[in-house]
């Protein structure tokens, strides 16, 4: 409040239009009913800021279109190299017994993690498993995507980003996959959420070449070159370096509005981001 910030809840049961009047509407409800209402205020109202348009939204939930714009990136020239995992997609009408031959096709190497292909905040879009063998693919259930399984010592770093403000935190992640591993290891290994806030390895005394954060221009560069292909300012990017490089990072996975609650200092940036929104329309 005494930053001149009033945030106001919107009444989901009266029309938006009656509501306000408002600088910027912050919003992450899913469903196509509220997508309409919120573009149908922001034809009526282009004044007002929408955190974040609908329909850039939409880039983050599905698994192939959230990556896209990050393989079509040329980052080559600054600290480092950001790519992403190879991977395929396997529609909804594709069957299982496709997959080996797709795979094989598609020239990827095992071990593979298999993941739902779309993102909708359920618990179900986040049900993710790794493939060692070619027969434990017959049992996945498509729609998915696979990506290449990178071996990046178990450290990923978490990228929030509200605007331009960009803070790095580590969290634990899965272990690399030896050789012997591969031969020996058989089936669907299906894992929990391993790189959860309670799963935060900034405190953790680890390999510098492992933990050292990737670097801060090439971090500005990605962000600010997604922030302009997704059209969005509130997102955060699982990025892993990979084991044995120095500066070879893949982006693994993108995230719209995250638990903020978990970036540090994220008070004091929101307060900033939000005035400076406002500030630059004046
Ligand atoms: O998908 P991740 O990498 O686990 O990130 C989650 C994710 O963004 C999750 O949102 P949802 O997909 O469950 O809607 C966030 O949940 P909340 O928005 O309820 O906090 C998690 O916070 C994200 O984890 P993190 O904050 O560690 O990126
Ligand atoms: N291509 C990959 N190579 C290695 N580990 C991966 C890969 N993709 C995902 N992971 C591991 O699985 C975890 C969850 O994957 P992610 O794509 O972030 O799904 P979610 O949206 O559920 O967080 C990551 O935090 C990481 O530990
Ligand atoms: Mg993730
Ligand atoms: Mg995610």
């Amino acid at each position: 409040m005494n930053k001149g910030i009033f945030f106001v809840a919107i009444d989901l049961n009266k029309p938006m239009l009656e509501q306000g009047p408002f600088d910027v509407v912050l919003h992450k409800l899913p469903g196509k009913e509220w997508r309409e209402i919120i573009e149908d205020y922001r034809h009526k109202h282009p004044e007002v800021t929408i955190l974040d348009p609908p329909d850039a939204i939409q880039h983050l939930l599905n698994r192939q279109s959230m990556l896209q714009n990050v393989a079509e990136l040329n980052l080559s020239d600054c600290h480092g190299k950001v790519g992403v995992p190879q991977q395929l997609v396997i529609t909804k009408n594709a069957s299982a017994s496709t997959i080996p031959y797709e795979v094989t096709k598609a020239g990827m190497k095992l071990p593979l993690v298999a993941k739902p292909l779309v993102v909708d905040g359920s618990a179900k879009s986040h049900e993710l498993c790794i493939a060692y063998d070619e027969l434990s693919l017959l049992k996945l259930e498509p729609p998915l995507v696979l990506q290449e399984f990178v071996n990046h010592g178990g450290l990923l770093f978490k990228i929030y980003i509200v605007g331009e403000t960009i803070k790095v935190v580590r969290r634990f992640s899965l272990p690399n996959v030896g050789k012997h591993e591969l031969l020996d290891v058989d089936g669907l290994f299906r894992f929990p959420r391993v790189s959860c806030a309670a799963a935060s390895a900034d405190e953790a005394d680890l390999d510098p070449n492992i933990a050292e954060h990737p670097p801060k221009p090439l971090l500005e560069r990605l962000a600010r070159d997604l922030r302009r292909r997704l059209g969005l300012h509130l997102f955060n990017i699982d990025m892993i370096r990979e084991h044995g490089t120095k500066d070879v990072f893949y982006v693994i996975d993108i995230n719209y509005f995250p638990g903020y609650g978990k970036m540090p200092e994220y008070e004091q940036i929101f307060i900033d981001f939000l005035l400076s929104l406002v500030k630059n329309k004046v």
